[in-house]
């Protein structure tokens, strides 16, 4: 057995399923207990985010539907209560330690609102000369103690207390709404966060499938929507904890008045409820059509050139002009009825207010003083009762996006690579690989034929393999699986013996070879930054030999930044040939022991070609090399050229 051996087929990772293509490398009890939420049995492949989105959310406790279900609560309505619910218990566990003291401060906060709210009535007291109340009595008994009995030394410390207390409220105010808001943010980053790595660690048949504007959409759009949600939801539980207090200080001061308000602000309430469904569902239609403007916008700039060629901006701008207004539409619809909610409760909230003053003075013989205060704490509880309205909203609003995220990131991590999978460095091991794949075939997932039949294919120490067929025969599905990028649906893959038939093994083989697909890629960073990001640090002079090899130093010394030039967006500073040549170079730093060419030099005239191919040749001790061609002189370099058709080697 090859020294190596083990390293390919080790690597940690329990699979749960295994059936070709479609595996689960974490058990759906793990991803319940990481997402809150079962994935589907469905394989893996095909995850793409379908619009709208079904969210599988977990339910209701069979106790609250069977409470609620009487009460004409649709299966919906619990669907939505119970994504509700998901997302408030993700929430407080991201929040985790931080949580109680976050409580702690929104609950003195309150407090020190209601204390404050409270000092009026020793004031007016002190104002009005008499203590109509037993609270104004205590307090001005007590300063007596303490010597306090003039009518200005009682309004010197009750200022000097008031000040006190409201700088103190101060800082716990300012402490509880800067805690409050990195809870908020430091829990949509960590969504943001999950997913990035998520996508990182997806099998390739996953993350191929997925639309990359829908990606786009929910890292930023979906993750921002979410964000607002959580900011008002948070905001709301310290108006929540406010209004609470307050409504003590009310039973306090008048239980009966207490009931009064309660019955009325209750009803208040119930006006915005119906507009929590239509909230939702804008929500889902604003998920929808954001998802359109992006897919749009990225067919777009993707095409730039075809566009303009074929003259099919048009085409692009009115499918871009119907998502944006659909967009605004729907946010405009939401926005309306939350102006009416508002309204409602205003029109609401004065009704209150008046029947309280009027029932407090004629029926109850409420004391002036307490009337007051009643009145300032009402007033003071209209803002965040509208607010607690609103935010019910804006949650049900948001919660779709919730959704989104939460269903593809269960999708990704039910299509994680082996976590705990270490990738042999090739530098550890060196030389030529042997590779031998014997019967394989492969099914794309969704498709009933398969792209590959049996294939039996063996590439020994250094030896140069030219595969040639015609389009659509299979080759690159081939080359997916010879890398590691796929698992066949049948057969063995062996790499020095071992069987590579792991996501830890299929990693660790990616990490020993190089790969040039058909379309190279640049990022928009130095040249530097795009030769030496997937190699091991190599050197400056190590930089320029691999450019010297690939036929690309000249034109990068002749370029004015040298390894410093940028690339452009998608490495459009360069031509298509001198994209190709670079990208080799950068295959090349990783010291790899197979390098598999896709049509890799396509783009290069045939003297270039023909160049570069006699230099790789020349490296076979370091690496064997397997590439597809189709012109005849660049299959000279091949010990043996291999034709596939229709998903089978039909000459060796
Ligand atoms: N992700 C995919 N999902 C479903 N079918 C696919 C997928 N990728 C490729 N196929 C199908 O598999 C077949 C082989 O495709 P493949 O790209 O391997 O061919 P190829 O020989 O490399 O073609 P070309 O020379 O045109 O690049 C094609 O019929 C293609 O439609």
């Amino acid at each position: 057995m090859h020294p190596h051996g083990p390293a390919l087929r080790h690597g940690g990772g329990t699979p749960v399923a295994r059936t070709g293509a479609n595996r689960r490398w974490m058990s759906r009890r793990e991803i319940h207990a990481q997402t809150g939420t079962l994935p589907d049995r469905r394989p893996a492949g095909r995850a793409a985010i379908s619009a709208p989105y079904q969210s599988r959310c977990r339910l209701l406790p069979p106790y609250l539907q069977t409470c609620l279900l009487p009460f004409g609560a649709s299966g919906k309505a619990l669907h939505r209560m119970g994504e509700f619910l998901t997302y408030f218990a993700d929430l407080r566990r991201d929040a985790g330690r931080q949580l109680p003291f976050a409580a702690l401060l929104v609950a003195l906060g309150a407090l020190l609102e209601g204390i404050g709210v409270l000092a009026i009535l020793p004031f007016a007291a002190v104002i009005t000369g008499t203590a109509d109340t037993q609270l104004s009595r205590d307090l001005l008994g007590w300063m007596s103690q303490f010597g306090i009995d003039s009518e200005w030394s009682r309004a010197i410390a009750l200022v000097g207390a008031f000040l006190t207390l409201l700088a103190i409220r101060g800082v716990v105010i300012w402490q509880r709404d800067t805690r409050l808001l990195s809870l908020g943010l430091g829990y949509v980053d960590r969504w943001r966060s999950k997913l990035f790595r998520a996508i990182g660690a997806a099998d390739w048949p996953t993350v191929s499938a997925l639309r990359r504007t829908d990606i786009e959409h929910a890292v930023t759009n979906d993750v921002a929507r979410l964000s607002a949600g959580t900011d008002q939801l948070l905001r709301a539980g310290a108006a929540a904890a406010m209004v609470l207090v307050q409504l003590g200080i009310v039973a306090l001061l008048s239980p009966l008045l207490l009931v009064l308000v309660g019955v009325l602000m209750g009803t208040a309430l119930l006006f915005t409820l119906p507009l929590l469904r239509k909230a939702n569902l804008l929500g889902e239609r604003i998920t929808h059509s954001g998802r359109r403007i992006h897919g749009v916008l990225g067919d777009f700039m993707a095409s730039q050139k075809l566009a303009r060629l074929n003259n099919a901006e048009g085409d692009f701008l009115s499918r871009f002009d119907s998502a944006v207004s659909d967009v605004r539409g729907h946010q405009l619809a939401f926005q309306k009825s939350q102006i009416t909610a508002r309204l409602v409760f205003q029109f609401a909230a004065g009704v209150v207010v008046l029947t309280a003053l009027l029932v407090g003075f004629f029926v109850l013989q409420t004391p002036l003083s307490v009337l007051a205060v009643t009145m300032v704490v009402l007033a003071r509880l209209v803002g965040p009762i509208q607010m607690i309205a609103q935010t019910g909203q804006a949650i049900a609003n948001a919660l779709p996006a919730y959704g989104a995220l939460r269903g593809l990131y269960a999708d990704l991590l039910a299509a994680a690579e082996c976590p705990t999978a270490r990738p042999v460095e090739a530098a550890q091991i060196g030389g030529p690989a042997r590779l031998s794949l014997t019967d394989a075939g492969f099914t794309y997932q969704g498709q009933s034929r398969p792209v590959l039949h049996s294939v039996s294919l063996k590439i020994e120490p250094g030896e140069i393999i030219a595969l040639s067929g015609r389009s659509g025969a299979g080759k690159t599905t081939l080359l997916d699986i010879l890398s590691g990028l796929l698992l066949p649906s049948s057969g063995e893959l062996e790499i020095d013996g071992a069987l590579v038939d792991s996501e830890a093994a299929m990693r660790g083989w990616r990490s020993q070879l190089a790969y040039l697909p058909q379309d190279p890629f640049l990022f928009d960073a130095p040249l530097r930054e795009n030769l030496v990001w997937s190699a091991d640090n190599p050197t400056d002079e190590q930089v320029w030999h691999a450019l010297e090899l690939a036929g690309a130093a000249e034109f990068v010394r002749a370029s004015r930044g040298g390894l410093e030039t940028r690339s452009g967006e998608r490495g459009q500073a360069f031509s298509g040939g001198e994209r190709q040549r670079l990208c080799i170079a950068r295959a090349l730093l990783r010291n790899p022991r197979l390098m598999i060419l896709d049509e890799a030099t396509s783009a290069l005239d045939a003297r270039l070609e023909n160049d570069i191919l006699t230099r790789l040749s020349a490296m076979r001790d370091r690496f064997s090399i397997l590439y597809v061609t189709h012109r005849r002189d660049a299959m000279i370099h091949a010990d043996r050229v291999l034709s596939l058709e229709e998903g089978r080697i039909v000459s060796q």
